[in-house]
């Protein structure tokens, strides 16, 4: 590449700004009591930031039909500008059905903060068959952004004038979050002109960082860490892990050389059109070349921008890149070599040395398992990040979640256990019982399908709450059916432990039981739906554990359910 002796330009020349000056904002604000509302999720805010800061310019809006068609048949707009992703704005057929050009639309965020109006001109059904095909070669669901657009977005497209009131807020790390405006005025401060993108998605460890410096050392360019935040879930620990593994890692990097912001760009899985339009919005912000690949798969290694060029790089000549004035450089798959105490390429290996590389699976196994990590796959202050965030299972939450017929034995044994957990001490402990939480949780619920379920996805949420913040939640409803214990669980698997504890002492020996004389009165219908006599129980299908109580003493019951946790890692 010759030396540049300026920036950049925008593609299109011209970086778009659709922010609107104070007054007219100040009119829109006034005006706004009579508009239509449309809240957007995080994609459609997503967008519409680089709609806004110029992310996507030459783009001044949301795309027309006529733009739309012509992207999905030819990867053009309607003047004949390469564009090759549709930039749509879904609204439901509901809301279709209340308006009609001409309307003023208040587009909002989650809280009601109005971001943005548009001005309806345009609204039309898209065909989802030929744009999943389009963009994803397939209309199999199975896909994750055909899943997507059938499940997530709307039936109806719109589109018209787009006036900017304000970026979406951000709480998080102000000084990160730099338009395609300020990052392309901090360049030209400090005399950077060729500059390597570098758009992760997970944390860098020595692949990814070796690889990044290497590139810049090769062009001789600058670099930009660009992490992708745009699907993140700005209030998940996670994010924030992420942002703090960014953050441990730039000292590594040359910081006159080197700089780190935040991408709000929503990814769309979609191949080589994917990778051109990414390379668009990047050239907005001032890069010269991006990197493609890098991530850290599932399968082995990291995923080389160089599988994507072969299997989708037919469609993308030459020509489109060069359009596009980016250059593309693909991650090549990284290995460990351990004679040469570095990374290298796989193809750059030479012959009989050994290699070695670790799988994001395996990374994660190894977080939560509290095993090691080789000292060649990352650098210590990212791992520490990580183990924070991941920490061994003696150290994560987890919730026993019991269910079975009143009477069966839930509350006798979660009590004890708890007394038994407090002894051991280590991890605040919270007993969710039926009874107490129906009494202060529920106090307004009975026993239809509909109450008990709203009843134990309450105790679900307060257990995910406990699990995440690394306590122990004991939980000791009926919880009769199937599917709300399953939508329990996914609650709180993603923060740490559950463990299904089916109490399947039969009816008969319940009922005999029958210490607060309920199952007499529901035999003699004076309790009315009544579980196991007049209400069903639907057994579960793979409890993590199954304890009778006819022939057990309690204390067995709980020996078991401790044994169970120590073999599993939660106690030591
Ligand atoms: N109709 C009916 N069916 C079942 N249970 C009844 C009913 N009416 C009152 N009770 C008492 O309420 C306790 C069960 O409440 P849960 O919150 O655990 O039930 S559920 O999970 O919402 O289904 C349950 O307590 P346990 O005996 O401790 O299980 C009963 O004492
Ligand atoms: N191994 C056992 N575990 C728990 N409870 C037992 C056991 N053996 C007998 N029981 C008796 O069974 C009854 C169970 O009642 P409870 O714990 O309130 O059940 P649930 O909470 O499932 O309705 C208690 O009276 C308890 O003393």
């Amino acid at each position: 590449m010759e030396a540049m002796d300026k920036l950049i330009t925008p593609y299109g020349e011209k970086l778009v700004n659709l922010l609107v000056d104070q007054a007219r904002a100040e009119t829109l604000r006034h005006e706004a009591i009579n508009f239509k509302s449309l809240d957007l999720n995080r994609r459609q805010q997503s967008d519409l930031e680089l709609l806004l800061n110029g992310g996507y310019s030459p783009l001044t809006g949301f795309m027309n039909q006529a733009d739309y068609s012509q992207v999905l048949n030819d990867m053009h707009l309607a003047d004949r500008t390469f564009w090759p992703m549709p930039i749509t704005l879904d609204i439901s057929a509901d809301m279709a059905a209340t308006l009609s050009v001409g309307d003023q639309i208040a587009l909002r965020d989650a809280e009601g903060f109005m971001l943005a109006v548009l001005s309806l001109e345009e609204l039309w059904q898209p065909d989802k068959v030929f744009e999943s095909q389009a963009l994803f070669a397939t209309d199999d669901p199975r896909n994750p952004g055909v899943a997507y657009l059938n499940s997530k977005v709307g039936t109806h497209y719109i589109s018209g004038k787009l006036e900017g009131l304000s970026l979406p807020l951000r709480h998080d790390y102000p000084s990160l979050h730099q338009s395609p405006e300020e990052l392309r005025k901090s360049f030209a401060r400090r005399g950077w002109r060729r500059i390597i993108a570098y758009q992760s998605h997970q944390p860098l460890h020595r692949a990814q960082y070796e690889f990044t410096l290497r590139s810049a050392m090769a062009y001789e360019a600058n670099l930009l860490i660009h992490p992708v935040i745009g699907s993140a879930l700005p209030d998940h620990p996670e994010y924030f892990t992420l942002m703090r593994c960014y953050q441990a890692i730039m000292p590594r990097f040359p910081s006159a050389t080197t700089d780190l912001a935040l991408l709000p760009l929503h990814p769309r899985c979609s191949g080589m059109r994917e990778i051109l339009w990414k390379a668009i919005v990047q050239r907005n912000y001032g890069c010269t070349h991006l990197i493609v690949g890098g991530e850290h798969t599932n399968l082995g290694g990291t995923r080389r921008g160089m599988d994507l060029f072969q299997t989708d790089g037919k469609q993308a000549n030459e020509a489109q890149r060069n359009i596009v004035g980016v250059e593309l450089i693909p991650f090549p798959r990284m290995v460990y070599v351990e004679e040469r105490a570095q990374h290298l390429p796989e193809e750059e290996v030479p012959k009989g040395m050994r290699t070695a590389t670790l799988t994001g699976i395996e990374l994660k196994r190894r977080l939560v398992e509290g095993l090691k990590i080789p000292d060649w796959f990352s650098y210590p202050e990212v791992l520490r990040e990580l183990r924070n965030t991941y920490p061994d299972r003696s150290k994560q939450g987890f919730t026993i979640f019991f269910t079975g017929l009143s009477g069966a034995g839930k509350s006798t044994i979660a009590k004890i256990l708890t007394t038994k957990l407090l002894e051991m001490g280590g991890r605040q402990i919270t007993l969710l019982d039926g009874d107490v939480v129906r009494k202060n949780l529920s106090s307004e619920l009975g026993f239809s399908r509909e109450h008990r379920d709203i009843n134990v996805r309450r105790i679900g949420y307060v257990a995910s709450e406990i699990t995440k913040n690394h306590g122990i939640a004991i939980c000791a409803p009926i919880a009769p059916y199937q599917a709300t214990r399953r939508d329990v669980r996914a609650m709180i698997e993603p923060y740490g432990g559950f463990f299904e504890i089916h109490v399947s002492t039969p009816l008969e020996v319940c009922e005999s039981r029958d210490r607060k004389g309920l199952y007499a009165k529901a035999r003699a219908g004076i309790v009315k739906e009544f579980t196991g006599i007049s209400d069903p129980y639907e057994i579960p299908e793979n409890p993590e554990l199954l304890i009778d109580t006819t022939d057990i003493s309690v204390e067995e019951a709980v020996q078991q359910i401790l044994l169970k946790l120590e073999r599993e890692g939660y106690l030591r």
